[in-house]
């Protein structure tokens, strides 16, 4: 026996020793400064001094002194933004990546404030820095135009759009993306790695989100009975024409939409409340003697690029507007002026579930399962037309006057944070990262389950007033969910174990394991609700906002 378990150890040994020699030696990073991209390859361990040394080496002498904030940059759609500012960070940071499909560290770096000084121009030195471009190819030095070590060239970027919707990898901020399949937006990427966009990336990306919700709406010139899946293959058409054209194109077709107007006559009423990106106004429609509520956001003084993310949130807003379910906050249109992008929404008397919280405590038993079921309903609205809303939490679940609630918030979150290169909401509130999937984190896979995961966070929000690592700092709980089996919460005792099963199978680490919003419909949890009318789902038909391309591959 003792033989026995002698080889079983020798063989465990020599198997660790065979996986640590297959560890890589070196860990790729990749920095983004005031638009430009350089990475560089650094000696495990690495640490935060590495960093710091590292932006000064690519972006010349004592930049690190500039910069307000190091941000590791997470999922997919690049809205994961968290910032690091020690060793124990970077290490969360690394068992991430290490846990999950990603190579490379990619963070975002912003200026001080105060900052005003011009781009260095400095002898760069290269000591002990290997420059590599994104596949770990050394960036050679052409010359004049040549870009300091570490440079991705353009040409160097990966474009990704010969693998139709594997070429998600953008800073799109939008959490409202139209998914073609769990599959498609399945990539053998990693979250990290995929940040390697081009903004040519970024653009294509939108155009392929915003052309297929386009085509569903019926509002697209190529408006068809084609499957989303097919469109998917006009991404690389599309890809080399400018945002400037996509705008035309929606607000060309903006005559079809079926949808409320955008009001141009209006007055501004009192504040509702303020959030991460701007201030929530009540807005009196002149013409229809409606109450809408309006979200302002300042947009004065953005750069090119963020001014141009702004033209196209506005424009997918304008389309967003035909959503049109019982349990979503209906947009009213968008409207830019210097200073603000205006986003008219319906106005929901009630406020956030969020503030409700905040007021009164958690909530009921009762009550949340009241408010889950109507989520439910609307989260088969949306993932029936294919899209992720990609930021449930109770901050974007709104109130009317009788106490039901509807999902808010889809599309501008998310997109805002790339537009305004925030990491956290700076306005009180914890962010997004706690209520993240763990798949989202880790890049492995781009689905509508997400949301199934970040509504078992809210409803452990609404029974406990704070989501699963409630106690943590951000980088410390996405570490958490992205290496840990379970998510930690605790329940009060008296809530009943259908309701502690309902948020287990939302909280199913395994993404293909997690049921979907209609196999949720039927779970005990939810079944008992009284009603005082019959609740069904609303069916395809009934609910989809048009054309017959959404009913197949469901
Ligand atoms: N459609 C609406 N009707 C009524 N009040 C609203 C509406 N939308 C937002 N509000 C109010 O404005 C507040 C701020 O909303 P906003 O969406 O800007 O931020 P948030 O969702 O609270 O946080 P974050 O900025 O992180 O998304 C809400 O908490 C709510 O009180």
């Amino acid at each position: 026996m003792a033989n026995q378990s002698d080889i079983l150890a020798s063989i465990t040994a020599s198997l660790q020793q065979a996986m640590e020699r297959k560890k890589p030696l070196e860990q790729t990073v990749k920095f983004e400064l005031d638009s430009q991209v350089r990475a560089c390859c650094l000696s495990k361990p690495v640490t935060y001094a590495d960093l710091l040394n590292s932006i000064d080496k690519l972006f010349g002498k004592h930049t690190s002194l500039s910069i307000d904030s190091i941000r590791c940059v997470f999922s997919r759609d690049d809205a994961l933004r968290l910032p690091i500012t020690n060793d124990d960070d970077l290490n969360k940071v690394i068992a991430i990546v290490e846990a999950g499909r990603a190579t490379k560290l990619n963070f975002l770096l912003t200026r001080k404030k105060n900052y005003h000084g011009s781009r260095t121009k400095l002898k760069i030195s290269t000591d002990d820095l290997s420059s590599t471009s994104d596949d770990g190819q050394r960036v050679e030095d052409t010359g004049i135009d040549s870009p300091p070590p570490g440079t991705i060239a353009p040409q160097k970027r990966r474009t990704t759009v010969n693998t139709t919707s594997k070429s998600t990898t953008s800073k799109d901020g939008g959490l409202f993306i139209p998914e073609l399949s769990d599959e498609i937006y399945s990539s053998g990427g990693s979250s990290i790695a995929s940040r390697e966009s081009s903004s040519s990336d970024t653009s294509s990306r939108r155009r392929l989100a915003t052309s297929q919700l386009l085509k569903r709406t019926g509002t697209g010139s190529t408006a068809s009975g084609s499957s989303a899946l097919s469109s998917s293959s006009n991404s690389s058409n599309t890809s080399s024409s400018s945002s400037e054209s996509f705008a035309t194109q929606c607000s060309c077709s903006g005559h079809h939409y079926q949808s409320p107007q955008t009001p141009s006559n209006w007055k501004l009423g009192r504040q509702l409340g303020q959030g991460a990106f701007g201030k929530v106004y009540l807005c009196y429609d002149v013409d229809t003697g409606s109450e809408l509520a309006i979200k302002q956001i300042p947009i004065h003084g953005l750069n090119s690029e963020s001014s141009r993310e702004v033209k196209i949130l506005e424009c997918e807003i304008n389309i967003y507007k035909q959503l049109n379910h019982e349990r979503i906050v209906r947009y009213h249109g968008a409207a830019r002026t210097d200073d603000y992008l205006q986003i008219f929404m319906e106005y929901m008397t009630g406020g956030s579930v969020r503030e409700q919280i905040l007021n009164y405590g958690a909530l009921t038993e009762q009550l949340t399962k009241k408010y889950v079921k109507q989520i439910i309903d609307g989260l088969i609205y949306i993932h029936k037309n294919r899209f992720v809303h990609r930021d449930i939490k109770c901050a974007n679940i709104l109130r009317d006057i009788s106490g039901n609630i509807k999902l808010g918030d889809f599309g501008t979150s998310r997109r805002l944070i790339a537009i305004t290169n925030q990491n956290q909401p700076d306005s009180g509130t914890i962010g997004t990262a706690h209520w993240t999937a763990p798949e989202i984190i880790q890049g492995s896979i781009f689905g509508r389950k997400a949301d199934i995961w970040s509504l078992g966070c809210t409803i452990v929000e609404m029974l406990t007033t704070g989501p699963p690592w409630q106690n943590l700092q951000p980088i410390a709980a996405i570490f958490h969910i992205a290496t840990c089996d379970k998510p930690q919460y605790e329940l009060p005792e008296n809530v009943s174990n259908s309701a502690r099963e309902f948020i287990d199978a939302c909280l199913t680490k395994d993404y293909h394991q997690r049921p979907t919003s209609e196999d949720l419909f039927h779970h005990t949890f939810l079944t008992d609700i009284q009603n005082h009318h019959h609740h069904q789902p609303q069916t395809q038909s009934s609910t989809s906002i048009s054309t017959n391309s959404t009913s197949t591959a469901f």
